[in-house]
C-alpha cells in the first residue's frame, strides 16, 4: 500500500474507522457494505442503460409529483433490499415512497436509520449525464417496539455518516462517519471500490458558481445583487465560471473538489415549493454533512442546514453551499447586509 494509503479498499477503510470509534460492533460496516454492493450493482446497470430496458418512465409520479424513471425504481428497490439484508437497518426512508418503508416479515431488524435519494439527477438519466445515489445514516432514538416519526425528523447533525455514489466518467462511492470526507474509485477491473481521494479538502474559496440561472426571475433582488457581483470584472476578484449539471451529486462533487458555491435557493417559480426543491432528509443534510467535514460551509440562507428541526419527511430547503469564504459572502449578500 503506497504511503498515501490510496488503493486500500473501501470495506478496509470502514473497518479501520470502526476500529477507531469505541465499542464499534461490525453492525455499521455490514451496513456501509450493502450500500457499496447496491452501488457495484446500479453501476452496473447505469453503464449499459441505453442497451437495457432501464432508460425512460415508468409512467408514474411519486409523492413529490415527479414521474418516477424506471432507474428510479430499479435503484430504490435494491436499496430497500440490500439494507433490510444487512440486518442492521430499524427502518427505512426514500424519496421514492410516501411513507417510511416497514422491513420486510421476518427481518433481523438493527439500530440504524437511512434516509436515502436512490437516484438522484434522474431529469439527466437519458441523455447519459452524471447521476448518483444519495445516503443519510442516524442512529434509532426512539426505545418502543415500532420506530416512531421521531427517528426520521432528527437534526442533520446527528447524522452519524453520510454518502454519495458517482456514476460518472468513473463512478466514485464518497462518504463520511465524521472523520473527514474520503473518496473511492470503482476499479472495473477488480470490482473493487478503492481508496482515489482521502481526506477531501474544499477550497476556502472558489471561483464557480453553480444554479439554475434559467430560474432568474423567480429569485429576489438580494440572490440577484450576489449573483451580479460574482459575474462583474473587478480588480479584488476573479470573475466567476457558471458550471450547473443539473445533478445534485455532480454538482456537489465538483464543488467539494474544486471549491465555489452551489445554490439552489428559494424561489417563487411553484407557490407549493417556496423553500426550493431539494429535500433535507435525503439529499442537504446528507451533502451538507459531507460539505461540513470537508471544511465547507452549508447554509439555508437563514441559518446551518444541519440545525433545521425537520417537520416533515419530504420537506424542502433552500441549499448553498461550498467554500467557506464564498458561502459567508453569500450569505452577506442574501441577508441583505450587503448589496455589492
Ligand atoms: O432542474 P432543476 O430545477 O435545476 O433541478 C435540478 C435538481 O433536481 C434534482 O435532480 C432533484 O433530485 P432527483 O433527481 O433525485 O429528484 C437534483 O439532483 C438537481 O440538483
Ligand atoms: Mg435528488
Ligand atoms: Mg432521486
Amino acid at each position: 500500500m503506497n504511503p498515501s494509503g490510496t488503493g486500500i479498499t473501501i470495506t478496509n477503510h470502514i473497518l479501520e474507522q470502526q476500529y477507531a470509534s469505541a465499542g464499534a460492533t461490525g453492525a455499521f460496516t455490514h451496513l456501509l457494505n450493502e450500500i457499496v454492493m447496491a452501488a457495484k450493482i446500479i453501476n452496473s446497470e447505469t453503464t449499459k442503460a441505453g442497451l437495457v430496458d432501464i432508460l425512460g418512465s415508468t409512467g408514474r409520479r411519486n409523492v413529490q409529483g415527479e414521474t418516477v424513471k424506471k432507474l428510479d425504481e430499479f435503484a430504490h428497490g435494491l436499496m430497500v433490499d440490500r439494507l433490510y439484508r444487512s440486518g442492521h437497518v430499524a427502518m427505512l426512508a426514500s424519496e421514492e415512497d410516501a411513507d417510511p418503508i416497514d422491513p420486510p416479515r421476518d427481518t433481523k431488524v438493527g439500530e440504524y436509520i437511512v434516509m436515502f435519494d436512490p437516484l438522484d439527477g434522474s431529469s439527466n438519466i437519458d441523455a447519459n449525464v452524471s447521476i448518483g445515489t444519495i445516503f443519510s445514516i442516524l442512529k434509532r432514538v426512539s426505545t418502543g417496539p415500532e420506530c416512531t416519526m421521531a427517528d426520521f425528523l432528527q437534526p442533520g447533525f446527528k447524522q452519524v455518516a453520510a454518502g454519495y455514489v458517482l456514476y460518472g466518467s468513473s463512478t466514485m462511492l464518497v462518504y463520511s462517519t465524521g472523520n473527514g470526507v474520503s473518496g473511492f474509485t470503482l476499479d472495473p477491473s477488480v470490482g473493487e471500490f478503492l481508496l482515489s481521494h482521502p481526506n477531501i479538502t474544499v477550497p476556502q474559496r472558489g471561483k464557480i458558481v453553480s444554479a439554475n440561472m434559467g430560474y432568474w426571475d423567480y429569485w429576489d433582488d438580494n440572490l440577484k445583487n450576489y449573483l451580479r457581483y460574482l459575474r462583474a470584472k473587478t480588480d479584488t476578484k476573479p470573475v466567476y465560471s457558471l458550471r450547473y449539471i443539473g445533478s445534485m451529486v455532480a454538482d456537489i462533487h465538483r464543488t467539494l473538489l474544486y471549491g465555489g458555491i452551489f445554490l439552489y435557493p428559494n424561489d417563487t417559480k411553484d407557490p407549493k415549493k417556496p423553500w426550493g426543491k431539494l429535500r433535507l432528509l435525503y439529499e442537504c443534510n446528507p451533502m451538507g454533512y459531507l460539505i461540513e467535514q470537508a471544511g465547507g460551509l452549508a447554509d439555508t440562507g437563514k441559518g446551518r442546514v444541519l440545525e433545521v428541526e425537520p417537520t416533515e419527511l419530504h420537506q424542502r430547503v433552500p441549499f448553498i453551499a461550498g467554500s467557506r469564504e464564498d458561502v459567508e459572502e453569500a450569505i452577506a449578500f442574501i441577508s441583505g447586509q450587503r448589496c455589492e
